[in-house]
């Protein structure tokens, strides 16, 4: 266990840069000013976007910093992206010096990580222990169901882990799970559950969501750790406090504290923008926002309401969306940033015609124009899902646009790099037995699926880790085991251990994986190949060299554990060693990615979700793929609860913007494989039409007779019918040329790919007509829209 934590003697080294308290008040608004210098008690910051929250706490922590006399290392401050992380780090080492740079600024996730590498053998870890991202835990699930005798068809590895996943934010644990289940789904999800924690355990890792529960698990089982870690960390803040859910909500109280042993509570600050609250599929919950006086009864709330980012165009058409959502306390954001540009709005033939047109604009844009300087780095382009990128990459890539899509199939969940990290996760880790199994006959050495049920049975039964089942296999104490797997296994083993010498000897991460590379013969294969894609695997991997090589090599902190003593505590992982590269790259989560410092200097476009965007901000926005079924997202289609989520999505989409927003959408759009006829989306709709110069509509192919109130189809003609650019399709065109397929709860349909169902709702008239249709197996109740499905009614 760890110490209780001193303050550190004071520095004797020179001080660096510092600003004086009332400098770092500049620049701030009476209310921001109050935020950041609000003392004692638990505060609030709400506000809409681009209204400074960030920047508060920021501010904030400068001020405690250099006004309070607050340690650096008394600081926790949580984000909610690792890119956020680094640049409010970077922020305050400006404002107050690379002493800052102790501070635990992190992602929930990284943070958890550190408590529990210091922490793991109190909950029976070892702090080598391995984190599981989402494909590791399906890979993990998968092989559990198939030893419950579950079937993959009803209950799917997908829908199991989700189940669980929602079962861990809850702080649910298997066994309260257990004595919950109330249907057959919910009973075999805590069956699962049961076994997947036990298989986590054995092969030494946690889950993504496991690194929050067992912290608070950590937390309220052992009050000690908990008082150290009190003591240690005297403020909390948290950015982006919306998005929240439970567990991280109870990480944050337990932390604080409520004042035992004579100990003060720590003083929390959180801020954060209800409107924002995107990631409800995760368990974030409004609640924790709305609850916040109630949670914490001597909280103070500050409201902020000047927005700084954007024009008053673009934020009208953001308060005009947002104003449709149903029970929201109505804030009126303001900026003295004058009307500026309209909004331009353009309707491609299809998502290719909009991608061209996004490619166009950007490249006169860059000539100059009546717009002055831009530059690359200054644009940002949004769609809804990531598949949606392929088009603009592909269209870009043709242009000569530079760009970087930030998320989509991220580098490291490419196969080979996946394998790769595999081989070092098992030299971190013996006992992490997905990585094990992932790598164990990878490149092909003649350990089949056979062998590897044989040991796998063998673990099962010793109850040992499968690791530990190798060795016994080695030893020949295997049973059903061939001669002819046995010694391929013997080979096997010898090659882990011998590469593991390298870590043991403490060679550096990029050797090692080098090692990996050509001791295996994972490269040689590969580049024996003449499929050309295993020539870019290579090149991945030769970049996964490089990437590990760099990381050795940056700064270390000056203090690693931030605790002021200027060394790492006992258990923590070594800077620049195997297991922090591991951590590293592990914890770029979904939303995220390893931190390109270079790309503002280099200037490239950015792509990405918009979930990816929020915090974010650029001078010139793209939000593209507005039309009902992609965004609003099909599923939310006929659902208000998640079609206000989408709206919300709309918000902070169009709040990204600060000078120039486009909105864009596409008639045909093929993005899953087959092409679908989308009407507009309903969002369009509630963006005053004289915020917005149309600079393109629906070309007019018939008589509209649809109604044309809002804009964006102004002339909506017919979907894709008699349109010589449009491709035809399915039974069912255009909502317009096929009279709409009128479907009621009850009927039975048969559909092209997912065969027969059952009507169970409906929503929605003429083109925005959707079905939810159940068609028989668990996971496969879908909703369409009517007119752009090929689907018969029966
Ligand atoms: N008082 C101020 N004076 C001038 N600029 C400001 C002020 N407050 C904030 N800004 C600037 O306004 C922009 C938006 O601020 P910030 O990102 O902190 O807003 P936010 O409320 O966190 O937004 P979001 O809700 O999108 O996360 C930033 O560029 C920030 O530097
Ligand atoms: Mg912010």
């Amino acid at each position: 266990m760890s110490t209780l934590f001193e303050l550190p003697s004071p520095q004797t080294s020179p001080q660096p840069r510092r600003k004086a308290g009332a400098e770092l008040l500049d620049g701030l608004n009476d209310q921001q000013r109050r935020a950041v210098q609000h003392a004692g008690t638990p505060l609030l910051v709400v506000a809409g976007a681009g209204s400074g929250k960030t920047r508060v706490l920021t501010r904030r922590i400068a001020y405690l910093l250099a006004e309070r006399d607050v340690h650096p290392g008394q600081i926790m401050a949580i984000t909610f992206t690792n890119k956020a992380a680094a640049e409010m780090r970077e922020r305050v080492v400006e404002l107050v010096g690379r002493r800052a740079n102790v501070m635990w600024v992190s992602t929930f996730h990284s943070m958890c990580v550190r408590v529990l590498r210091r922490e793991a053998t109190t909950l029976g870890m070892k702090s080598s222990f391995s984190v599981y991202d989402a494909d590791d835990t399906r890979r993990l699930i998968t092989l559990v169901s198939r030893d419950l005798d579950i079937d993959p068809k009803r209950y799917t590895p997908r829908g199991l882990a989700s189940a669980i996943s929602n079962l861990k934010n809850e702080l649910i644990d298997p066994e309260s799970a257990k004595d919950k289940a109330a249907n057959d789904f919910e009973r075999r999800t805590a069956e699962v559950y049961v076994e997947y924690q036990r298989r986590l355990g054995l092969a030494n890792a946690f889950d993504f969501d496991d690194l929050i529960m067992r912290t608070v698990e950590l937390l309220q089982t052992f009050p000690a750790v908990a008082e150290y870690y009190r003591r240690r960390f005297r403020h909390v803040l948290v950015d982006e406090y919306q998005d929240t859910n439970h567990a991280q909500y109870t990480l944050v109280r337990e932390l604080v504290g409520t004042g035992e042993n004579g100990l003060e509570p720590g003083e929390l600050c959180v801020v954060g923008d209800a409107d924002q609250s995107i990631y409800a599929f995760r368990g974030a919950t409004i609640r924790n926002i709305v609850d916040f006086e109630s949670d914490y009864p001597q909280a103070t709330t500050i409201m902020l309401e000047q927005n700084y980012r954007s024009t008053q165009t673009i934020l009208s058409a953001a308060n005009a969306v947002i104003s449709r959502n149903p029970n929201r306390r109505d804030k009126r954001l303001w900026t003295a940033l004058g009307d500026g540009e309209k909004i331009v709005g353009y309707v491609g033939d299809n998502d290719h015609d909009e991608a061209a047109f996004v490619a166009r604009e950007i490249d006169s844009l860059m000539d100059g124009g009546d717009t002055g300087e831009v530059k690359y780095s200054d644009i940002a382009v949004f769609y809804r899902t990531n598949n949606q990128s392929r088009v603009f990459e592909e269209i870009f890539v043709r242009m000569g646009l530079p760009y970087r899509v930030v998320g989509g199939v991220r580098f490291y969940e490419r196969k080979e790099v996946r394998d790769a990290l595999a081989y070092l996760r098992v030299l971190a880790n013996p006992d992490d037995a997905v990585s094990l199994r992932r790598i164990l006959n990878v490149p092909k050495r003649g350990i089949g699926d056979r062998a590897e049920a044989c040991v796998s049975a063998h673990a099962d039964k010793q109850r040992i880790s499968f690791n530990d089942a190798l060795r016994d296999a080695v030893d020949d104490k295997v049973p059903m085991l061939n001669a002819r797997s046995r010694n391929a296994i013997v080979g096997f083993v010898e090659l882990i251990d011998d590469l593991r010498g390298l870590v043991t000897d403490g060679h550096e991460t990029a050797d090692i994986l080098e090692s990996v590379l050509e001791r295996t013969g994972y490269r040689a294969e590969l580049e024996a190949s003449d499929d050309p894609q295993d020539e870019t695997r290579v090149e991945n991997l030769t970049e996964l060299v490089t990437v590990a090589r760099e990381f050795a090599h940056e700064l270390p902190p000056e203090d690693p554990d931030g605790d002021g003593d200027g060394a790492a505590d006992e258990g923590l992982v070594e800077p620049g060693s195997l297991a922090a590269f591991l951590e590293r790259v592990s914890l770029v989560a979904d939303a995220d990615q390893i931190p390109d410092e270079d790309s503002e200097a280099t200037g490239v476009v950015t792509l990405m979700t918009l979930h990816t965007a929020k915090g974010l901000e650029y001078p010139i926005v793209f939000c593209t793929g507005w039309e009902d079924g992609v965004f609003p997202h099909m599923r939310a289609l006929g659902d208000p609860t998640e079609l206000a989520e989408e709206r919300r999505l709309a918000y902070v989409g169009i709040t990204r913007a600060q000078q120039r927003l486009y909105l864009s959408r596409a008639i045909v759009r093929s993005a899953w494989g087959q092409p679908m006829t989308n009407p507009p989306s309903r969002f369009l709709d509630e963006i005053p039409a004289d915020l917005v110069d149309w600079r393109r509509v629906q070309p007019e192919r018939s008589a509209p007779s649809a109604p044309t109130t809002g804009w964006g189809r102004r002339s909506f003609g017919g979907g894709s019918g008699g349109g010589s650019s449009a491709p035809s399709f399915g039974p069912a065109k255009g909502w317009k040329d096929t009279p709409a397929l009128s479907l009621n709860v009850g009927d039975r349909v048969t559909h092209d790919k997912y065969g027969l169902g059952t009507v169970v709702a409906t929503d929605g008239v003429g083109p925005r007509a959707t079905a939810t249709i159940d068609f028989g197996t668990a996971g496969s109740i879908r909703l369409m829209l009517i007119g752009s499905v090929p689907i018969q009614k029966l």
